[in-house]
């Protein structure tokens, strides 16, 4: 049974995909409430009010996957999901428009007084004089981050024959074009726009974006907006800059802590705010709650998801095609891993033939999972693998070769330890499965699941019928049998496999039995 916690409010219709589930139980509330059972949940689910820290990841043990129901994941430590194997995911165009007509709103509320001017008709006034506004036709809007939100915003500000300057770093020329936008540096958007407004995600680069300094640049009796993240406008500046008559006024969703309290902003007339509601409308909440829903449904029928943070992105045409070599590649981490039991300084993986073409870095973190999960406590998987990896100071290779051996596809590996490397070679035949081509420079061909034996040893006359014997006097039954060498009477190998793992009894006393240079245990 799934154990999924739907935190902050999220649509109840959304939540369908989940909720009819035979095999999941869906709580709602919050994660400090004390009322959930946070150590048995699978699955959590948050907006922006839940604070998925580092110390909440440790008191949910049995977490798999974080869903925001919305774009920005600032309030998830992606950092220490990501090192314990957690997959996050958003839901990233669910709430763009509704969230761009809300920034559009909030400008023209801003520039018309409307407000205040409705606070005063409220209060049963008529100063018509008190409030005269300004037209958005004709003005210059800079907008700093031209992502999906921004780009919408653009759309709307063209049709009310605005001119839209705009900096984004990754805003290509053709973009920018199409979208009818002039795209400028940063210094120019602040020194040409009457209104600035913020679309970038909260990072450790846009925090601040717009601070004591570079608020000087811009034009006296600018207004600024911010319904993005609270602190890409330093809110100190911003009533200074306010207060000095620089800034003729902001609008502002979003606050660095929410509620942000008796905050100084809120006590500024030329101030207007609304309380985090971008994203607030029956459809965006509908589409986001939808959207995580079915992306923790899909995860949990072990189906590719999209739209993960810390997972390469896969169709599910593509994901059906590098399904086979995943399960290869997990095989092929774990036999290296129990082939050569030692410490590991490099792990590097070559892809050959139709393989080369696929998502590659997908298989070696499937590789790295193998590897590393009979060696670590921590449960590890494709999300956490790289992580471990580098933890550990172990390097990654990862490239692509032209020689694939005469197979249609190919992957090897190659560990290497303090005192020795180990090379194992697969490749997945269609309509016969996974195989091992190649162990340690030997060409074998066995099929890579369940209770192998892996036998090296000097090709010599009876060493075969010597390991027969001893398995049979102790009524073990061998399921396939593969045996490999490089030279007549050089080293060997044999690959065996069983219905059921050898004891150490057994193990030791196949080892006394002349020419065995070594024996492992391969459970896959
Ligand atoms: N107020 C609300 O309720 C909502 C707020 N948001 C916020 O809006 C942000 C943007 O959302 P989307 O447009 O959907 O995201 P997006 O990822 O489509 O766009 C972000 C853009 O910012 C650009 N960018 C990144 N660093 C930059 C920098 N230093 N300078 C200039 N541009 C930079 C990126 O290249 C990208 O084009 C989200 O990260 C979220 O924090 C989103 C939805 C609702
Ligand atoms: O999607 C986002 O980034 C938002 O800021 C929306 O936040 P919310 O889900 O309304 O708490």
């Amino acid at each position: 049974m799934y154990h999924i916690l739907a935190a902050d409010s999220i649509k109840e219709e959304g939540l369908l995909p989940l909720l009819e589930m035979e095999n999941a139980v869906v709580y709602r509330g919050q994660t400090d409430s004390g009322e959930i059972p946070l150590e048995r949940i699978d699955a959590l689910l948050v907006r922006s009010a839940t604070k998925v820290t580092n110390e909440l990841l440790d008191r949910m043990p049995s977490l798999k996957i974080v869903a925001r129901a919305g774009v920005g994941v600032d309030n998830i430590d992606i950092e220490a999901a990501t090192k314990r194997g957690i997959i996050v995911v958003n839901a990233p165009d669910g709430n763009t428009i509704s969230t761009a007509e809300h920034t559009f709103a909030m400008m023209a509320s801003l520039l018309r007084n409307i407000p205040h001017a409705y606070a005063s008709v409220k209060n049963y006034e008529w100063k018509r004089n008190q409030f005269i506004g300004s037209e958005l036709y004709g003005k210059t809007l800079g907008i700093v981050g031209m992502g999906r939100i921004g780009s919408e915003l653009a759309k709307r500000a063209k049709a009310f024959e605005m001119n839209v300057r705009v900096f984004d770093p990754f805003l290509t020329k053709e973009r920018a074009e199409n979208l009818g936008v002039i795209s400028s540096s940063f210094e120019d958007v602040l020194k040409s726009s009457d209104i600035i407004t913020v679309h970038t995600p909260l990072t450790k680069e846009t925090k601040g974006l717009l601070n004591w300094e570079t608020l000087k640049l811009t034009k006296k009796g600018v207004y600024l907006l911010n319904c993005a993240r609270g602190g890409i406008i330093d809110e100190e500046a911003l009533a200074e800059f306010i207060e000095n008559g620089h800034v003729a006024g902001a609008a502002l969703d979003v606050f660095v802590t929410e509620p942000p309290g008796d905050h100084p902003l809120l006590r500024l007339d030329k101030v207007i705010a609304t309380p985090h509601l971008g994203a607030s409308t029956r459809e965006a909440q509908l589409n986001v709650a939808t959207q995580v829903a079915k992306a923790v449904r899909t995860y949990f029928e072990d189906k590719p998801v999209s739209n993960s943070i810390n997972l390469p992105a896969m169709s599910r045409d593509i994901y059906e095609k590098i399904r086979p070599f995943h399960q290869l590649a997990v095989q092929m981490g774990s036999i290296v891993s129990q082939c050569l039991k030692e410490g590991v300084n490099e792990i590097s993986v070559t892809y050959s033939g139709t393989v080369a073409s696929l998502e590659i870095s997908y298989l070696t973190k499937a590789l790295l999972s193998g590897f590393f999960k009979n060696r670590i406590d921590t449960s590890v998987n494709e999300v956490n693998a790289v992580h471990i990896a580098k933890d550990l100071g172990i390097v990654i290779g990862e490239k692509v070769s032209g020689n694939s051996s005469g197979y249609a596809n190919s992957m090897s590996v190659t560990v290497k330890g303090d005192n020795r490397a180990f090379t194992a070679r697969g490749t997945y035949i269609e309509h016969y499965g996974p195989r091992i081509v190649n162990l340690d420079g030997f060409n074998i061909d066995f099929h890579p699941e369940g209770n192998l034996l892996y036998i090296q040893h000097m090709d010599r006359p009876g060493v075969i019928g010597r390991v027969g014997n001893v398995l049979g006097e102790n009524k073990i039954n061998i399921a396939t049998m593969q045996v490999g060498r490089k030279e007549v009477g050089g080293e060997a190998i044999m690959v065996l496999t069983f219905d059921r793992p050898i004891e150490d009894a057994i193990m030791s006393k196949l080892s006394e039995t002349g020419d065995i240079v070594s024996l492992n245990r391969i459970l896959l």
